[in-house]
């Protein structure tokens, strides 16, 4: 399972605490993340129940083995999960899994809680907790550097005694540090003044800030590459519009998909405003033990220094919870890029089913199970319906996360464990919506052969002009000549020149067809670089 080959939380990285935490440790904590998979995941044992395995002759067969074994333990779990994120789609999303697991919570815990008694160390007034000696500071970076696996399930044995899930974080690093002797005098001082939320409150803020910024902005920016890549190329390829689902006057492919361009990065952009916050003000926000206990020391600008230092925004006016509107801001901008997804999904669907893309078959797959000659949308119907499922969880939490009883409810906390489900439906979406553009090709006989049949369409310009040589009554004439009637070439023609217009102004109506009538349209595609800077990616401040 690739929870094991995370990347780790990165404010530790980032600021340089501990380097060592960037390094992959997959194939050290495999061995002992197989039990966990096997106590965990309620499956019987895979060398019994999946026979995958051989005699093993060999270290490098049983190497092998192991990795069949885990290759048909995703398969196998895949297969019985509840939910496709963590079955079906588990390989498209599987990179949220160290940000939002069961795992990766505790492990972002153990870095707050770390950092904090490593805080206090650093506060002069705090006597009672000296500076850490080199030798102190690397045992408790090796703590957070080191988390693995089975230190994840050391703390849910833990859980299941004290039934809460902070302080079980709290004994398993006293548990932890007992034998340091230097830290053993000070193990009180773990979790010390905190609430739990002071804790749970970074680590989600972490976990959102690093798995946007890692994993889910680069495919919301790839995908706005994609689209813009397709208005350039498509810049000059004249299609018919369909205001109403109803012939309209002609754009270009490559403008329609400039305006996605557009509006995608537009909502990438905003990102950049919105703060992500924490607290770290006690009980009900006020430092009220904090006070009591050192009543000398300055506890917001503590507190404000230390959520700082792990890369969060400091948000001072609190109850016992951060309140989570920036989340709801978050994931409202969310929502809109994933609204206008969902339109971007639904117009390429329409223009297949126009057939004005084509999409690339693959030997050996399947359009339809019954009608052979299939070749279906799925891709984008695939994105459009996990978009909906995004969405529809997003806006939940939106709603939910910022109301709580006076200084707190936990209703928050476990719905804050459903993070990861909305992002990872979204990533879903974003990944299929990529794949499906992957196989689109434009079909231009298509496009011209539409455009052919609806001369009709240059009623607009004609009237237009009409007006501006002041001819009496031109936009009636034009609904006379066009509306509900069969409008030929020819027709067009012949009532452009009966008209009463100077010959310059006639002569541009006569060279005008449909597909020439498509006005800046191929300018504004061409330029779309201008609109979308994708260049630094999107970003949180
Ligand atoms: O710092 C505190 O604990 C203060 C305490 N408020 C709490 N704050 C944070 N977590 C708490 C709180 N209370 C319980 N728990 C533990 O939260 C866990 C809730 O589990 P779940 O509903 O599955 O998300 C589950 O593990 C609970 O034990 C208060 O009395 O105000």
């Amino acid at each position: 399972m690739d929870v094991l080959a995370s990347p780790t939380p990165r404010a530790s990285r980032v600021r340089g605490a501990c380097p060592s935490l960037a390094a992959g440790s997959s194939s050290r904590l495999r061995p002992s993340f197989r039990p966990f998979l096997v106590k965990f995941g309620s499956l019987p044992p895979l060398r019994s129940s999946l026979k995958v395995s051989s005699p093993i002759s060999s270290a490098e067969e049983a190497e092998k083995n192991d990795a069949a074994d885990l290759a048909n333990w995703d398969l196998a779990s895949g297969t019985v999960s509840l939910s496709p994120l963590d079955g079906r789609y588990m390989q498209k999303v599987k990179d949220l899994r160290p940000f939002f697991s069961e795992y990766g919570l505790i492990r972002y815990r153990v870095l707050v809680e770390v950092k904090w008694l490593q805080k206090l160390s650093q506060i002069p007034e705090v006597v009672e907790v000296p500076q850490f000696s080199q030798d102190a500071r690397l045992f408790l970076e090796s703590i957070i550097d080191n988390f693995d696996i089975t230190d994840a399930i050391e703390v849910k044995k833990i859980e299941k005694i004290t039934n809460h899930d902070v302080k079980a974080v709290e004994y398993f690093l006293k548990q932890k540090c007992k034998s340091h002797s230097e830290i053993a005098k000070v193990l009180e001082f773990f979790h010390f003044a905190c609430t739990s939320e002071d804790i749970n409150n970074l680590a989600h803020a972490l976990s959102l800030k690093e798995a946007l910024s890692d994993v889910v902005f680069p495919v919301m920016v790839d995908l706005c590459k994609e689209i813009s890549t397709m208005a350039k190329e498509h810049a000059h390829i004249p299609m018919l519009s369909h205001t109403h689902g109803q012939p309209a006057s002609p754009t270009t492919l490559g403008k329609e998909m400039a305006n996605f361009a557009v509006r995608l990065s537009e909502r990438g952009k905003a990102f950049c405003k919105i703060r992500i916050l924490g607290k770290f003000a006690g009980a009900v926000g006020n430092y009220n033990a904090h006070k009591v206990a050192y009543p000398d020391i300055n506890w917001k600008c503590i507190a404000a220094e230390f959520v700082q230092s792990l890369g969060v925004d400091f948000n001072a006016y609190v109850t016992q919870i951060e309140p989570h509107d920036y989340i709801a801001e978050l994931f409202n901008n969310i929502i809109q890029f994933n609204n206008i997804l969902t339109d971007f999904d639904r117009d390429i669907w329409s223009y297949i089913s126009l057939g004005y893309f084509k999409q690339i078959t693959k030997a050996g797959e399947i359009g339809s199970s019954t009608m052979p000659h299939k070749v279906n949308p799925i891709d984008f119907e695939n994105s459009e319906g996990n978009l909906c499922l995004a969405n529809a969880i997003l806006s939940a939490l939106s709603m939910k996360l910022p109301i709580s009883r006076m200084q707190r409810d936990l209703t928050d906390s476990t719905v804050l464990r459903n993070l990861g489900v909305g992002l990872g439906y979204s990533l879903l979406a974003y990944k299929s919506a990529l794949q499906g553009i992957k196989k689109l090709q434009v079909n231009e006989s298509r496009l011209n052969e539409d455009l052919d049949q609806t001369w009709e369409v240059l009623a607009e310009p004609i009237q237009t002009v009409m007006r501006r040589h002041a001819v009496p009554e031109a936009y009636e004439k034009l609904k006379e000549l066009t509306r509900g009637r069969e409008v030929s070439k020819q027709s067009i023609r012949e009532f452009t020149e009966s008209l009463d217009l100077p010959e310059e102004a006639k002569a541009i109506l006569l060279n005008l067809t449909p597909n020439s009538y498509i006005g800046e349209a191929e300018e504004l595609a061409k330029s779309v670089d201008e609109a979308v800077d994708l260049v630094n990616g999107f970003k949180l401040p």
